[in-house]
C-alpha cells in the first residue's frame, strides 16, 4: 500500500516519522524543506500530480488556507478506491468532498505532534462516502503512531482544541515552570533538566491504563505542605477556568475556520 503525504511541515514531518517504515512519498512545495525530509527520512519527494495518482492513500497536511487550491490541483488525479485522509484543521469532510470528483472516500483526522514518537493521539471520522472498511484501513495504518479513536465529525472541533493543540499547552506549562525555577533561584540548565524529567515522569504515570490525574495530584499534596501552597496560588489565579476558556475558544476558532 503506497501513501503520499502532501505538505511536509510540522505535522507532515511528524506523520512521516511515524510512518517511515511504510511506502511513503512526500510532496512539499518548499525545496529546502523537501531536501531535508528526503535526506532525514530516506523517502522520495515527488511532484504533486504523479504522487497523488499512484497513491492508495493521500494525506492532506497543509494549512487550512491552502487546502482549496490543493484540492483543485489534485481533482483531476484522484481515482476511485483511493483514500483521502485529511489532517487539515477546521476543514469538514463535506468541503473536501465538494472539490473532488465522484464519491471520494474522505476521512478527516486530528493527530497531534507526538505521532512522531509513536505516542500520538489521533481522532478520525469518516465522510459521506467513507466505508467502515476505509476507517479500518486508516485505523490500521495509524495504529503504530499512537492511540486512534473514532469520533463523530461534530466532535472534531473540540478534539482539535483538546488533543490536537494539547502538546502546546503542556509545553507552555513546562516553559513557565522552567522560568519559575529560575525565579526561585536555580540555574536555567538545572531548572530545564528538572522540569523536563518531571514532565516525562508525570507523563508516564498519566499514560498508564488506570491513571487518575486527581489522585496523582492529591498524592503529591502533603497536608499543609509546599505543593498545596502552590496549587492554592494557581487556583486563586483561575488556572482551571483559564484552561477551560482556552479550549472552548480554540474549539470555536476551529468551527469558524470551517465556515
Ligand atoms: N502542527 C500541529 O501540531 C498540527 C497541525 N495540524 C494540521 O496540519 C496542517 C499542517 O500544519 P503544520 O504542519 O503545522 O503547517 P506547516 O506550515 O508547518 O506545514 C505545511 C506545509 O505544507 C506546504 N504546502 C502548502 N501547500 C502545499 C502544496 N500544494 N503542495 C505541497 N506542499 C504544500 C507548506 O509550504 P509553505 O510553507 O511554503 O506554505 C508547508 O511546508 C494544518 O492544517 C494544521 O491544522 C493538525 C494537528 C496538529
Ligand atoms: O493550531 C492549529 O490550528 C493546529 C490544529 C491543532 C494543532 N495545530
Amino acid at each position: 500500500m503506497s501513501t503520499t503525504i502532501v505538505g511536509g511541515g510540522n505535522m507532515g514531518e511528524a506523520l512521516l516519522a511515524g510512518l517511515s517504515s511504510s511506502d511513503v512519498t512526500v510532496v512539499e512545495q518548499s525545496s529546502s524543506r523537501a531536501s531535508y525530509l528526503s535526506s532525514r527520512y530516506g523517502v522520495p519527494v515527488s511532484e504533486l500530480e504523479p504522487a497523488v495518482s499512484k497513491a492508495d492513500t493521500v494525506f492532506l497536511v497543509v494549512k487550512p488556507y491552502h487546502v482549496a487550491a490543493l484540492l483543485d490541483s489534485i481533482a483531476g488525479h484522484v481515482r476511485p478506491g483511493q483514500l483521502i485522509v485529511s489532517a487539515v484543521g477546521g476543514t469538514p469532510t463535506g468541503s473536501i468532498e465538494a472539490r473532488l470528483p465522484g464519491a471520494p472516500a474522505v476521512v478527516r483526522s486530528m493527530p497531534n505532534l507526538p505521532v512522531s514518537v509513536g505516542a500520538g493521539t489521533i481522532a478520525i471520522s469518516g465522510g459521506r462516502h467513507a466505508t467502515s472498511e476505509d476507517l479500518d484501513r486508516v485505523r490500521a495504518m495509524l495504529a503504530p503512531l499512537g492511540r486512534v479513536v473514532e469520533v463523530a465529525e461534530s466532535q472534531l472541533d473540540a478534539v482539535t482544541a483538546l488533543s490536537g493543540g494539547g502538546p502546546a499547552y503542556f509545553a507552555l506549562l513546562a516553559e513557565a515552570m522552567i522560568d519559575a525555577g529560575v525565579l526561585a533561584g536555580l540555574p536555567r540548565p538545572l531548572a530545564e533538566e528538572l522540569v523536563l524529567a518531571t514532565a516525562a515522569g508525570a507523563g508516564r504515570m498519566l499514560g498508564s491504563p488506570d491513571a487518575d490525574p486527581a489522585a496523582l495530584r492529591a498524592a503529591v499534596c502533603s497536608p499543609g505542605g509546599t505543593t498545596i501552597t502552590a496549587i492554592h496560588e494557581l487556583e486563586s489565579r483561575a488556572l482551571r477556568a483559564s484552561v477551560m476558556a482556552a479550549v472552548v475558544a480554540a474549539r470555536d476558532r476551529s468551527i469558524e475556520m470551517g465556515r
